[in-house]
């Protein structure tokens, strides 16, 4: 059964929809990731899951009980927000242990349970050190080690690791992948970040203007995006509406002639050519190197065709053409997957 479900959600703040009929289920010990660009309704989803934000129509459920009239502190929910900073005043320990105390819990039993979750955070022993004189990154972990000292059934981070540099963050996601892993935590987190969201997640739901755009797992998505609208969120660059011929393995697109997987249905689409399916070799399109982005193993070549839209190839480093060079561009059928056509 589903720990959480959302059932056609609606919240309205005045005449503006910020969430519109949303469905959503998170299976017990799983983590679910809402990715969408900023104003789409992620953290309006997750604050009217908390209860912080009154939800206009549809239902919140919690193991199957409505929570329709249920305050936010009786839900068992850990919350992990940008605005829930940590208190300033107080010690690691005394911000750690502040939601057992306000459950009553004993004094060297809620000790016990600090110490424990340090240990899991990776910050043993810093019960006495001051919020103040931590890094950003060991913040964060007490932060996180407050949203889980009272076993929440429902862990919830909205933008987790906003403020830390890139390499932190890669680092913590995995280290939280596998805490969450080990402890069988749900978790249901909010992030703009995809590559984040892709890295933590079992399931991701992408967020556009207040519905759920796609749901699946990271690997779906990235693979196969609903439309248009997915797929350049995912920062996809190189797609162009095009015809499937009957046949079904070629389209005629503003780019010439592109091969499809064969069995790809034929008719009018929206053609998506991954980076790395476009080969420079030596016959097929014309194209003129207009940049590179390096990208660590590979190069991205921003290329301008001799017909149709702007295209992004992902080359070897040590293949790349030089800015302002001409190349021969081929495409692998295998890369290119075809949308349905945008309605807006
Ligand atoms: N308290 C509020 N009063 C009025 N409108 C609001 C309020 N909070 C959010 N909104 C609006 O609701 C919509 C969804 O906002 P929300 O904060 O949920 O988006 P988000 O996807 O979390 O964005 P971000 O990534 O920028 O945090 C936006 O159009 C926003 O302007």
């Amino acid at each position: 059964m589903s720990l959480l479900e959302l059932d056609k959600v609606s919240v309205a703040y005045g005449p503006r929809t910020a969430l519109d009929a949303v469905d959503l289920a998170v299976a017990e010990h799983e983590t679910v990731c809402v990715l969408g660009p900023s104003g789409s309704g992620k953290s309006t989803l997750l604050r009217a899951v908390a209860g912080l934000t009154g939800i206009s129509t549809g239902a919140v459920r919690l193991a199957g009980r409505d929570q329709a009239g249920v305050p936010a502190h009786r839900r068992g929910l850990g919350l992990m927000f940008q605005d829930h900073q940590l208190f300033p005043q107080r010690d690691v320990g005394g911000n750690i242990a502040f939601g057992l105390r306000m459950r009553r819990v004993p004094r060297d039993e809620a000790a016990r349970r600090v110490a424990e979750l340090l240990e899991l955070v990776g910050l043993p022993g810093a019960e006495r050190r001051s919020v103040a004189a931590l890094s950003g990154g060991e913040q964060q972990r007490v932060a996180l080690a407050r949203a889980l000292a009272p076993r929440p059934r429902l862990l919830m981070l909205d933008e987790p690791f906003g403020q830390l540099d890139r390499d932190l963050r890669e680092r913590l996601v995995v280290e939280l992948r596998q805490l969450f892993r080990t402890l069988g935590t749900t978790v249901l987190a909010v992030t703009h970040d995809q590559g984040e969201a892709f890295a933590l997640a079992d399931r991701v739901v992408v967020m556009r203007a207040g519905r759920v755009a796609q749901t699946g797992t990271p690997v779906e998505v990235w693979r196969r995006p609903a439309d248009a609208f997915v797929a350049r969120f995912l920062g996809f660059r190189n797609l162009a509406e095009a015809t499937v011929r009957s046949g079904g393995a070629a389209a005629d697109t503003p780019w010439g002639t592109v091969p499809v997987p064969e069995g790809t249905a034929p008719g009018h689409c929206l053609l998506l050519v991954r980076p790395s399916g476009l080969r420079t070799a030596d016959d097929g399109l014309s194209a003129t190197v207009r940049a590179r982005t390096f990208r660590g193993d590979h190069v991205l070549l921003h290329l301008a065709p001799e017909r149709g839209p702007l295209l992004e190839a992902a080359c070897p480093l040590r293949d790349a053409p030089a800015e302002g060079a001409t190349v021969r561009v081929r495409f692998d059928a295998a890369e290119v997957v075809a949308l349905p056509v945008d309605p807006s």
